[in-house]
């Protein structure tokens, strides 16, 4: 069985809901600690939602210092599968494993609801169980959503296919529509929208961030 970290940051937010996601997709879920210096030997890492230190400076600027980060770079480096949710993705850009940055809401407003995806690329280790084109809904929540990068590192992104998911119907103003990408390689995706918590009928209106756990594990399984 494959294993699947999840960090805690002080101010995370749904570190226990990704676990939960990860145990209902039939993986190990191993809860990790900021301050460890230690992956525990798992198969993948998640970057939960929140508010690590309270969205203090920025976004994801002072989760990025915590000391577990060190082997989670330089894991991602060396090709483990690694996925930034919501404050996750804002840690992930903030570490420099993706290009861009998370700008305040065009609105200047959280926004909150079941939004609508057209899923990009299935070319990532955490989406080969889509197929591209799909359309998905998955829930969203935040402040700080709006994908920004300078127009040199937007064309790489599209020239290379590494736009996963536009929104269909923009809620916070992203360049492109964008609402998740990934490195170069495919093994670190960061998106806005919330996967953990499109799991289960009962507490939303889609099970399609499932999708995600299951092509995770589908990948480890392939090259275990
Ligand atoms: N749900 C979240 O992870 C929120 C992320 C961040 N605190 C924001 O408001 O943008």
């Amino acid at each position: 069985m494959s294993s699947v970290g999840v960090v805690t940051f002080p101010g995370s937010l749904d570190d226990q809901d990704a676990l939960r996601a990860v145990r209902l997709s039939g993986a190990e879920p191993v809860p990790l600690w900021h301050a460890s210096d230690s992956l525990s030997g798992v198969d993948a890492v998640i970057l939960p939602g929140g508010f690590s230190y309270g969205d203090y400076l920025r976004c994801g600027a002072i989760a990025r210092f915590a000391p577990i980060m060190d082997e989670v770079i330089r894991s991602a480096d060396a090709g483990m599968p690694v996925l930034g949710i919501c404050n996750g993705f804002q840690v992930l850009c903030e570490s420099h494993l993706l290009p861009g940055a998370l700008m305040r809401n065009a609105g200047r407003r959280f926004v909150c609801g079941q939004q609508p995806l057209r899923v990009e690329s299935n070319d990532t280790v955490w989406t080969c169980d889509f197929t591209a084109g799909q359309e998905v809904t998955i829930a969203i929540k935040h402040g700080e959503g709006n994908y920004q990068a300078d127009p040199e590192t937007l064309h790489r992104l599209e020239d290379n296919h590494q736009v996963v998911f536009r929104y269909l119907g923009n809620p916070n103003g992203s360049c492109n529509d964008i609402a998740g990408i990934t490195n170069e390689r495919g093994n670190v995706v960061g998106l806005m929208p919330h996967p953990e918590h499109s799991v289960e009928v009962l507490t939303g209106e889609s099970r399609d961030g499932l999708t995600f756990f299951s092509s995770v594990q589908r990948f480890l399984a392939l090259t275990a």
